[in-house]
């Protein structure tokens, strides 16, 4: 990333003296501008808005700093030690949602809940609808539990490690499960996330590769009516395809679909048994990306 010179630096001074704060997350004066706005907007004594603008100039979150984030119609508490939730994941979650039929009750069981974001936004659109939300991170379970209170969405929550006690989550067969899991692959992780993901967030939240995708076809295919499950590339959705593709049971009882956000980035993979649900799955389903199988 190129250093920020000191001709901008000037600039930002003369205009705000907590911008050259700001610039070094920020990149640019209209950018660090609107963000001042924001920390302005949200805290109101002057000692606080001068630490925020230090806490940004270290890479720190804006999110933990100003404790939320919205999520779809939702305004998310977020804390450090739990993930920010991103856009990306409250389109395709805001998409399903909407989808859901308007009166039926359905169980859905989210994996890897974090903040509890995803089924909370899902109950919020569909109150009728019965939610779960699993994490292994003590500080993500406190933290959805404080949402749903101060959200008023009834969630139930279990502490599970998803890939080891999958028999000890819930019971009987879950209509929708949804998961965003950790899956940027060490590898990835140095040169592809920003420095304030690497410093500030959870690690268990984002390090991961397939675990969770063979996890999904070892175990939960056979305790789900439908999937949808976050991917940060194309190997991880082509992997859970292949899988099914070639089994000699799945292949004929689940449909695969792909998914893109509004960036053009493979974002989700999706699945749905062809039939024997009480709920019509390809009606929810029905263009919700492309179908693979
Ligand atoms: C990418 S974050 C997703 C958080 C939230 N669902 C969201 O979309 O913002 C992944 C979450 O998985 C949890 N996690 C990691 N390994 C896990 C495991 N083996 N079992 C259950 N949860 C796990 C982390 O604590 C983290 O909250």
């Amino acid at each position: 990333m190129p250093r920020i010179g000191p001709r901008i630096m000037s600039e930002a001074q003369k205009i705000h003296r907590y911008l050259p704060l700001l610039l070094p997350e920020c990149r640019s004066i209209a950018a660090s501008l609107q963000e001042l706005k924001w920390i302005k907007n949200e805290l109101n004594s002057p000692r606080k808005i001068h630490q925020a603008c230090r806490l940004r100039g270290l890479h720190y979150p804006l999110q933990y700093i100003l404790g939320s984030q919205p999520f779809g119609e939702l305004d998310v508490i977020c804390k450090s030690g739990v993930l920010i939730p991103r856009w990306e994941t409250a389109e395709w979650a805001q998409d399903l949602a909407d989808r859901l039929p308007a009166e039926t009750k359905m169980t859905v069981t989210d994996l890897c809940t974090g903040t509890g974001c995803i089924p909370l936004l899902l109950k919020y659109n569909r109150p009728q609808i019965d939610v779960t939300g699993i994490d292994i991170s003590s500080k993500a379970l406190s933290l959805s539990r404080q949402n749903s209170k101060a959200l008023k969405l009834e969630l139930h929550l279990q502490k599970q490690d998803v890939l080891n006690n999958n028999e000890k989550i819930g019971s009987g067969i879950i209509d929708i499960l949804t998961c965003n899991p950790p899956y940027i692959p060490r590898r990835d992780f140095i040169k592809e996330t920003t420095l304030s993901v690497k410093l500030y967030e959870p690690r268990l939240a984002l390090l991961g590769d397939m675990e969770f995708y063979k996890n999904l076809v070892e175990k939960w295919l056979y305790r789900s009516n439908s999937f949808i499950y976050e991917v940060g590339d194309i190997s991880q959705s082509e992997y859970v395809l292949k899988e099914i593709q070639h089994h000699t049971v799945f292949s004929s009882l689940w449909h695969v679909g792909f998914r893109n956000d509004s960036n053009g980035h493979p974002r989700v993979v999706y699945g749905f048994r062809k039939e024997g649900t009480s709920h019509n799955m390809s009606t929810i389903f029905q263009n919700y990306g492309q179908l693979m199988h």
